[in-house]
């Protein structure tokens, strides 16, 4: 995926034209407000579609597509929407949790999800820690905290039959080589679709 023009074109594989619509929009909300909050690097901006949206649409590849949903997405930490505000675009069908601490991010997500007319997408203006837990479909996380941690935070979402997809960028090989056996045993790394050289570890 080497250009914005590719990355679109893969992403819209996943939704619909309604879809599109609604991500061209959050694109532009998020481009607008980031000269408010410190949302992506400016830089990133130009290549909002390969960096942000394409990296986190890829994440469906990883989650079962026969079986229906058994419970909510969670995406941890999601700051500017990435990857939960993008998938909660592509399948406004589904319940999706955006778990993000910082109130002005969460406001910010709170105002897309309604731009977007996301009504299944919720947003939890809390420490994760906080959060009263309930069992996750999906767990997601992007840059959210080292594997060892973020497993520790989410064990109370996690039941047998939940899916990880943690986009872990360069070090995801590294990090999982790292990480204790028994999550070692639990994962596997796949190559992401946007950086030849990132990974995504995913459970089995
Ligand atoms: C580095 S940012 C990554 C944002 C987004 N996932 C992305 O990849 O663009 C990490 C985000 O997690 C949030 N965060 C960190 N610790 C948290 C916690 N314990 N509970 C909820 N949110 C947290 C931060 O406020 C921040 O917005």
């Amino acid at each position: 995926m080497a250009t914005e023009q590719q990355a679109r074109a893969y992403v819209a594989e996943w939704g619909d034209a309604q879809a599109m619509e609604r991500l061209e929009r959050f694109c532009r909300l998020l481009v607008s407000e980031n000269r408010q909050q410190n949302l992506i690097s400016k830089p990133s901006e130009a290549q909002i579609w390969q960096r942000h949206v394409a990296d986190s649409a890829q994440l469906l590849e990883h989650v079962p597509r026969e079986t229906l949903p058994i419970g909510p997405w969670l995406d941890l930490g999601t700051g500017a929407g990435f990857p939960g505000l993008v998938i909660a675009a592509l399948r406004p069908e589904w319940d999706v949790v955006l778990v993000e601490s910082r109130v002005r991010r969460a406001e910010f997500l709170e105002n897309c999800a309604s731009a977007l007319d996301l009504a299944r997408c919720r947003v939890v203006c809390e420490r994760l820690e906080r959060v009263e837990p309930f069992c996750a479909w999906v767990i997601s996380a992007r840059a959210f905290a080292p594997l060892g941690k973020l497993m520790r935070l989410s064990a109370p979402f996690s039941t047998k039959a939940t899916r990880y997809v943690l986009p872990k960028g360069r070090s995801a090989a590294h990090e999982l080589s790292e990480a204790k056996k028994p999550i070692r045993d639990m994962f596997h790394v796949e190559h992401s679709l946007t950086d030849r050289e990132a990974g995504i570890i995913v459970s089995a």
